[in-house]
């Protein structure tokens, strides 16, 4: 997901709009903290031009190191364009704001991201979606979560809030999503029998990706997709291409000038990703609407989960339905995913972890006993796992925010309006600072249990605020549902044929190879 957040954030720099002349006269030349903190301890603020700046020649040296580095380990493409660690570098290097190359303004300490939050609009913008919105304008179609601006927004967010964020909602799914989450054992029975030791399952990532994908679309088309079939359906092997090709080609569409879209094939094939999935999306819908249509039309009741809510109990037009869902049906995907590798791949390495989990989701009952969304609800160990799986690895690792009201003073600076903002969420949770031991994997750290509470601001993965992850709650309910059945049915290992994986950013934060575990039945499992 998320190519969004940064993608456009690159873009957009101060949109344009020359920085105003400085409020208090210039400090002496230095660079990085001191200067900020110079810039803290000033009665008035500092003009933008006195943050710290990363220079070109720097930033394209780094670019071209990380490139250089997975070219050199294969893992090149045309979606991996940085190494994430450069976040923790700037921070030493510049301090906790600082200006990056292209003169958006980083914001890198707990304490910062916290003021800037906590001063965000009514109406918070997160960065300039010109190109999606430009294919939706083309097709007819309404605009989504990501990509309507001001008011409007509001008046979606209430809509789609109402299902999915409210914790008692978002409860409802529990079912839905068990039923995924059993597919998803058989066929991870039926991958690791294919191994030659008959426990290995290869390309994880893949087996993650649909299976998140076959779960968003649970609730959201109230449809399963087969994905976790061992044939996948045409139809939807089409739509993951669609996907695939839209992300792929996204980087290239934003940054080639409009006059050379007719010359390179990039634009074309994004615009045949988005198609690709609108396609699949309303075919999807129409069919739900021509079942509540012929159920009306027999004056039987409509019932039904998301789809069915938006159709039938909302003002919602149709065009908005097919914009919000498409939305929200990516969003879904590459989150959940890479989260439940980053989490097994530490419960492999960390098998005293793993044990107190285990230990902790076997007390729910018997291993055929489903788990229910209040029985996770008081699994303490459970929720710190996901919770230290998201601070080590934000899927998001750069999210972004744009003030289009007022002027903002933040760090005591003074950062006129249309500025972007680049959350550094990587390298603010693996601060030493906040995080003792900030490079190990360590779910205590956020039990309750007297000890004293890490900074609130330090590890914030679903964002915050009104315009804060809408997905949040059922992301969370298939995580834990999932790593509930798995953990007390497997004993995850590590596959001895790996190394150690490091995570790198394609705009969601992935593993830099293919991910391969081992999947050993427990001894006290009953069940088949
Ligand atoms: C581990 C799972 C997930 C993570 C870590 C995650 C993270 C995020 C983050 C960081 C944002 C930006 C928030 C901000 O700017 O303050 C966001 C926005 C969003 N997420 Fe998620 N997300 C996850 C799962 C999902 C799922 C499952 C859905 C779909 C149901 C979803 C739908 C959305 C949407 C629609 C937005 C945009 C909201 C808006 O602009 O109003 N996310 N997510």
């Amino acid at each position: 997901m998320a190519a969004w957040l940064s993608w456009r954030a690159v873009r957009l720099g101060n949109g344009g709009r020359l920085l105003p002349r400085p409020l208090a006269p210039a400090p002496a030349v230095c660079r990085g903290a001191s200067r900020v903190a110079s810039a803290l301890q000033a009665d008035r603020p500092r003009a933008a031009e006195d943050l710290p700046r990363v220079s070109f020649p720097e930033f394209i040296y780094r670019l071209g190191r990380s490139h250089l580095v997975l070219t050199l380990k294969g893992n090149c493409t045309q979606q991996s364009y940085a190494s994430v660690t450069h976040q923790i570098h700037n921070k030493q290097r510049y301090g906790p704001i600082y200006r990056d190359a292209m003169g958006h303004v980083c914001v890198n300490s707990p304490d910062l991201l916290e003021e800037l939050l906590r001063k965000d609009e009514k109406f918070p913008c997160r960065a300039d979606m010109a190109l999606w919105k430009e294919f939706r304008d083309m097709k007819g179609f309404g605009y989504g979560p990501f990509t309507v601006e001001g008011e409007r927004w509001y008046n979606l967010r209430v809509v789609l809030n109402k299902r999915l964020l409210h914790p008692k909602d978002s409860a409802q799914y529990d079912g839905v999503i068990n039923e995924v989450v059993t597919d998803f054992i058989k066929k991870i029975r039926y991958l690791r029998q294919c191994s030659p030791t008959g426990d290995v399952v290869t390309d994880l990532a893949n087996e993650f990706y649909l299976f998140s994908l076959e779960g968003i679309a649970a609730i959201l088309f109230e449809t399963r997709l087969s994905c976790l079939e061992k044939e996948i359906p045409a139809g939807t092997q089409e739509f993951i291409n669609a996907i695939a090709l839209m992300f792929t080609n996204s980087m290239a569409a934003h940054i080639m000038p409009k006059w050379g879209r007719s010359l390179l094939p990039h634009w074309d094939r994004y615009i045949a990703g988005w198609d690709g999935i609108f396609i699949f999306a309303k075919e999807l819908i129409d069919r739900k609407m021509e079942l509540i249509q012929q159920r009306l039309d027999n004056e039987q009741d409509v019932e039904g989960e998301y789809l069915t809510y938006l159709l039938s109990n909302t003002q919602m037009s149709t065009k908005d339905i097919y914009g919000s869902v498409a939305e929200l049906l990516l969003a879904g995907v590459d989150t959940t995913s890479n989260t439940l590798i980053w989490a097994l791949y530490q419960l492999s390495k960390n098998p005293e972890v793993q044990n107190r989990l285990y230990e902790e989701v076997s007390s729910i009952g018997p291993v055929d006993r489903l788990p229910s969304a209040a029985d996770v609800t008081v699994l303490p160990y459970l929720r710190a796992v996901i919770k230290e799986t998201l601070r080590m690895y934000p899927v998001v690792p750069t999210n972004a925010r744009i003030m289009t009201e007022k002027d903002v003073v933040i760090g005591g600076y003074h950062i006129p309006k249309n500025t972007t903002f680049l959350l550094s969420h990587y390298a603010i949770s693996h601060d030493k600072d906040t995080f003792s031991d900030s490079m190990q994997f360590r779910p205590e750290r956020w039990l309750r249990d007297g000890r004293e509470r890490p900074h609130p601001f330090g590890s914030i993965p679903f964002g915050f605020g009104v315009r804060g992850c809408v997905g949040r709650r059922i992301a969370e309910l298939e995580m834990y549902l999932l790593l509930t059945q798995l953990i007390r049915r497997f004993e995850i290992q590590p596959d001895p044929s790996m190394g150690e994986v490091k995570s790198i950013n394609r705009v969601v934060l992935v593993p830099d190879q293919q991910l391969n575990l081992r999947f050993v039945d427990r001894r006290r499992e009953t069940a088949a």
